[in-house]
Formats: C-alpha cells, sequence, structure tokens
C-alpha cells in the first residue's frame, strides 16, 4: 500500500486555483520533496494532505484513510512542521514536548520516555530545561521535529523545514532528517524552494509551479533529462542567441536576465563549435561558464522560467521567527 495516495486534488480561493489537479504517490519510507518557488501552492497542498485545509476537489490517502472522511485518523498517523515556529517561548524544550504529548493524550510512563528519546535524537537533551527563547534558530527547528515525532507518525511534512538558516545548520539539519528516516523507516513528504535541499535529500521530487507538478521523477533523472551540459553565457545578444541557436547536439536554449542558457550534449565535444556559430553571427558573449545541469536547470527547462534560489535572506529569517499564521 501507498503510505500516500493524491489523485486529481485541487484547491481554489475564489477565481484562484492555488493548485490544480496534482496527483502522485509515495511509498513507505520515501523523502519526497515539493520543489517550487514562494507560491507555487506547496503549503496549500500539504495543508490539504494534513486536514488543515478542505480540498476543493479529488481525494488523497494517506496509509489508506481518506484525509475527507476520517480527519481524527489522519491526524494520528501524521506529524507536522510548519515553517513559522510554533513553539512557546516561555516554556522550556521539555514542557512544549510534554505539553504536545498530553493533547496527544500519551500515558505519562511512555510520553515521558519518548520525550527522552526525541530529544535524544536531534541532540537537544543538554538543553532540556532551557527556555526556548534561549535557542538559535537550528534549536528550535530541531525541537520542533521532534515534537512533530512524539506520537509516533508514520508520515511526517515539513514545510520549508531549513527555512532562514544557515548553510551549516541546514547541513546538520539534513542529517537529521536523514537519520529519522533511516531510523524510524518514516515516510518524508518535505516542501522546499531550496534547490540544494531538494537535490541532496530527497529520494523523489515534485516540480511545483502555479498549483501544477510540472515534472517528478529522482532528482538524478530530472537533472539527467535536462542534457549533459549546460553552457551559460553572459551576452547582450542573449534573446538572439537563445531564439536562434540550433545544431543536432543542442537540446535547448533558454534566456534569463542577459544570459542564455544552453543545454547540450558533452560539452567538450561542441563547446569550439558552439563558439563559432555565436561568433560567427557577430553576436558579443560576455562570459561563459560549463557546468553539470542542476535542478534549477530543470525547473528552467520545464517551466521556462528560472527560480532564484535565496541563501537564507532576511525575510526568510524573519518569516521563521514570526508567529503561526493561525
Ligand atoms: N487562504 C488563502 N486565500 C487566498 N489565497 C491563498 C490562501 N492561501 C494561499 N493562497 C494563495 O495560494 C498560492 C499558493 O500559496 P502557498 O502558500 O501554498 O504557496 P507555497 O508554494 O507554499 O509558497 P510559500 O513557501 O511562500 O508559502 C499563493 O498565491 C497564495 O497567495
Amino acid at each position: 500500500m501507498a503510505a500516500v495516495l493524491v489523485d486529481g486534488l485541487t484547491k481554489r480561493f475564489g477565481d484562484f486555483t492555488a493548485v490544480d489537479a496534482i496527483s502522485f504517490e509515495i511509498k513507505e519510507g520515501e523523502i519526497f520533496g515539493l520543489l517550487g518557488p514562494n507560491g507555487a501552492g506547496k503549503t496549500t497542498a500539504i495543508s490539504m494532505l494534513s486536514t488543515l485545509l478542505e480540498p476543493t476537489s479529488g481525494r488523497a490517502l494517506l496509509n489508506g484513510i481518506d484525509i475527507q472522511n476520517d480527519q481524527d485518523g489522519v491526524r494520528k498517523a501524521i506529524g507536522i512542521v510548519f515553517q513559522d515556529q510554533s513553539l512557546d517561548e516561555e516554556l522550556t524544550a521539555w514542557e512544549n514536548m510534554d505539553f504536545h504529548g498530553r493533547l496527544y493524550r500519551i500515558p505519562k510512563v511512555i510520553r515521558e520516555a519518548r520525550i527522552g528519546e526525541m530529544l535524544r535524537l536531534v541532540e537537544l537533551e543538554d538543553r532540556q530545561d532551557s527556555l526556548v527563547k534561549t535557542f538559535s534558530g537550528g534549536m528550535r527547528r530541531r525541537l520542533e521535529i521532534a515534537r512533530g515525532l512524539l506520537h509516533e507518525p508514520s508520515v511526517l511534512f515539513l514545510d520549508e523545514p531549513t527555512l532562514g538558516l544557515d548553510p551549516q545548520t541546514r547541513n546538520h539539519l539534513w542529517e537529521y532528517i536523514r537519520n529519522l528516516n533511516r531510523r524510524k523507516g518514516i515516510t518524508i513528504i518535505l516542501t522546499t524552494h531550496y534547490m540544494d535541499e531538494a537535490d541532496r535529500l530527497c529520494n523523489r521530487v515534485a516540480i511545483i509551479d502555479r498549483g501544477r507538478i510540472v515534472a517528478m521523477d529522482t532528482p538524478a533523472n530530472l537533472k539527467n533529462r535536462v542534457g549533459e551540459d549546460v553552457v551559460s553565457i553572459t551576452s547582450p545578444d542573449a534573446d538572439r542567441i537563445a531564439g536562434g541557436i540550433t545544431a543536432p547536439w543542442i537540446l535547448g536554449a533558454e534566456q534569463y536576465d542577459g544570459q542564455v542558457i544552453i543545454r547540450l550534449q558533452s560539452a567538450e565535444d561542441h563547446l569550439l563549435e558552439l563558439l563559432r556559430i555565436i561568433g560567427g553571427e557577430g553576436y558579443t558573449i560576455r562570459s561563459i561558464s560549463i557546468r553539470k545541469p542542476t535542478l534549477e536547470d530543470a525547473f528552467l527547462h520545464y517551466t521556462g522560467r528560472e527560480m532564484r534560489q535565496e541563501e537564507a535572506g532576511a525575510v526568510d529569517r524573519m518569516r521563521m521567527m514570526m508567529p503561526r499564521r493561525n
């Protein structure tokens, strides 16, 4: 049985379709990523799957349980960590965990043993009696993950798990998530707008844009489909180069912000010829670089637009520290 089965799930807000008939299946124990820019519909999608938002149409099953027919059943089976932090600042790490355990009516003896285990898992046992307001961003996120696991869910939803964290803390957090998935066999669905996060962490990724899934596969396959190599050229003639360049070994060319991104077979074999073609047309080249395709290239390939990747920007950091929306 699939851990998650989604079929034509749709959410409309008035005339606006935030999630547009998405369908996918997630195997037990998989780490599955919804990758897309801000506003793509990722949070809306997982809010429906976690029964916080009523779908407009379509259906979804979690461990075979229908999200519309048995909301309590689904809620028992899942853990959720939202992008906006929802810890009580004035309570200690232990107290935050304990409060959650009581909400789920976990008996005291089991609750205490599990709180200890989960805090050890995210390496916060030494700080269990410290107030959350003394914690760093990374510690808060780890505590939220530990709390989301307290009732032993089989599916964990992580909404932008490393939003606003510095690169080193993000790396650590990826390790915790991987460990969790390995040691507990837990199925993880995460949303992210960080390409490297999707690439490094997920077994499979669905690229979501304007509410639609435009591609879905392993990160390696998504990148391979783009081409063997990517040549990126900065030029004042970028749009004319992208519009006119053809050769049997060129798989495609897109223009973005003064750059042409050319997808091709073996740059090593064809670079000189490529320069000859561009030079022959009298176009100017300001700079050129060659690289292997990234998920950013896959996104550009499938949507025709670039998905700007911000590294833990100020806005992200602010969003992470803000209290929850609801
Ligand atoms: N309650 C609502 N009413 C109206 N529009 C909404 C509502 N919730 C979300 N939207 C819109 O739906 C779209 C998708 O939002 P959503 O939060 O799912 O995107 P996202 O991919 O998760 O991006 P982010 O990471 O920035 O939250 C956005 O255009 C958003 O403005």
